[in-house]
């Protein structure tokens, strides 16, 4: 019988989602579910790997079960991840050794700010494309090895491995016998030089991270190994650079933005690693055939969980529908900006100590304005991107490709394209992250022929075009960033 399906396992910062895809590119059922999250001090977030686990596979169970489909009908398995997270676990015993600390956490602040003192920032900014921040893996793996009991030696004595989420999911997966992880998720690593596509000795020598902990880096497309049910995990890929694949961005100039969790616009910039000069990142975009091509990234730690806060923490609203009919009522925010700096700011202006704050309220500032105000601010932090990317580039943005789960926001959407003064263009399948790992698993197994074909499965389902005049949109951007400057340097 002819294998008809392709399993992409989406394991995201705050849920796990397995999705089946049909040789059209059509997802065809959803597994999903929510995890929880630890925040045992200020700026610090955890994950239980187990439960990580443990959900990515019920989700892969559930989504099989509800396509009616087995094992057997699954041509390959993609697998797409929040990046940067970091799990250390034993060798002998596949325990996690610690919590997973996520991208998020903020504990390496002071270790990111002690090594810039040493002025070793812009080594590892030739060779990564990355900064100094706590967001990437690198000093996340120091801190497990100095402060977890006997870590280091038994790290030293071959006995850890370190892997990013995908790497942890694919060793599960494959009966603990592949430890490998693909060029997209080593990039954000720290660790790994992006223009050789090696681990870098001389950064994991700075950082103390012996080299026999990591996993073998391998191409985005093509068979890792295979589950135990004898499915070929054939693609592997960071969120957002599956996001960029799965939105059929492959010519340089083409860009998308997720609104997940938080914000990631991603730029295709082909074979040249362009360095940025504005703040943003440079990152694989992937690796097929052994070539790697480039992206420029801008990450917004704080995007759709804003409107997760507005729904759970202030109790605010009971859903997201609910921020979005509140939010129609008013014309504006009544001159109310939220500055969504929870876990620091990210892109371009990473600061680690900035905080969350609210700028402009009123005796008339009211629910409708809060959640106004937090959509917009999603827009706005998006806008400081693309306007950075522009500027790195010199590509003027033609269109903007969107996913994620915010971007289901018409309010949102229309003040992103009226802000940005392109058009935003919305996809049939806003899973575009677990679309591009089925094209990638699709493509390592010969499922899918090639690129053109998949851009044939690539449907838009609306656009929204700019209907402001940029005058009107200027002072709002200006009103935005007087507010983020506020909010910087507030705790240290
Ligand atoms: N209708 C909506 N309007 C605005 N935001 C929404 C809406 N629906 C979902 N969201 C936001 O989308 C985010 C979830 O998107 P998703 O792509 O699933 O995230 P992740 O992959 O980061 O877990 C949540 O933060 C949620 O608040
Ligand atoms: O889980 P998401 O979709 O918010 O993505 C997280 C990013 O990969 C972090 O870099």
């Amino acid at each position: 019988m002819p294998r008809t399906h392709i399993l992409a396992l989406d394991q995201g910062t705050t849920s796990s989602r397995a999705v089946v895809f049909d040789q059209a590119g059509r997802q065809v059922a959803v597994g999903q579910r929510e995890f929880t999250q630890h925040y045992p001090r200020s700026g610090w977030v955890e994950h239980d790997p187990l439960a990580i686990w443990a959900s990515q596979w019920s989700t892969a169970v559930e989504a099989l079960g509800k396509a009616d489909l087995v094992p057997e009908d699954i041509a390959a398995i993609g697998i797409t991840n929040q990046r940067e997270t970091t799990v250390v676990w034993e060798r002998d015993t596949g325990r996690p050794i610690c919590p997973a600390i996520v991208w998020q956490d903020r504990r390496t602040a002071d270790d990111c700010a002690r090594l810039k003192a040493d002025s070793v920032e812009s080594l590892f900014t030739a060779k990564t494309g990355l900064r100094l921040d706590p967001y990437f893996s690198g000093t996340k793996i120091r801190w497990i090895l100095e402060n977890i009991d006997g870590a280091r030696a038994k790290a030293e004595a071959g006995k850890l491995m370190f892997g990013t989420v995908d790497t942890w999911l694919l060793w599960r997966l494959t009966g603990r016998s592949v430890h490998a992880t693909d060029a997209t998720n080593a990039s954000r690593t720290l660790l790994y030089d992006i223009h050789r596509g090696e681990w870098d000795d001389e950064l994991l020598e700075i950082l103390g991270i012996p080299h026999c902990m990591l996993p073998e880096v391998r191409d985005s497309s093509g068979v890792f190994g295979e589950s135990m049910e004898g499915i070929p995990i054939a693609g592997i890929a960071g969120d957002q650079h599956a996001a960029l694949f799965g939105q059929a961005c492959f010519s340089p100039g083409m860009a998308k933005n997720t609104y997940g969790t938080g914000c990631f616009m991603l730029m295709n910039t082909g074979e040249e690693a362009v360095t940025s000069r504005n703040n943003l990142l440079t990152t694989v975009a992937w690796k097929i055939g052994g070539k790697i091509e480039y992206a420029l990234e801008g990450s917004v730690f704080i995007g759709g969980a804003l409107i997760q806060w507005l729904r759970d923490e202030m109790q605010l609203v009971r859903s997201a529908e609910e921020c979005n009919q509140l939010a129609a009522t008013v014309p504006d925010s009544g001159g109310l900006y939220l500055v969504p700096a929870f876990t620091g700011l990210g892109a371009p202006h990473w600061d680690p100590y900035a905080r969350g704050a609210a700028f402009g309220m009123t005796r008339g500032t009211n629910r409708a304005h809060f959640c106004r105000a937090a959509l917009e601010a999603i827009a706005f932090q998006s806008a400081e991107l693309a306007d950075c990317m522009v500027r790195d580039s010199g590509i003027g943005l033609k269109e903007l490709r969107v996913d994620g789960g915010a971007v289901r926001s018409d309010l949102l959407m229309q003040f992103q394209a009226d802000l940005l003064g392109v058009d935003v263009l919305r996809p049939r399948e806003i899973e575009s992250t677990a679309a591009g790992a089925a094209y990638l698993a699709g493509l390592g197994t010969g499922f899918w022929k090639s690129r053109e074909e998949i851009e044939g499965c690539h449907e838009i389902e609306r656009v929204f075009s700019p209907g402001r005049p940029s005058d009107d949109m200027a002072p709002l951007m200006a009103g935005w960033r007087k507010a983020v400057e506020r909010s910087k340097e507030w705790e240290s």
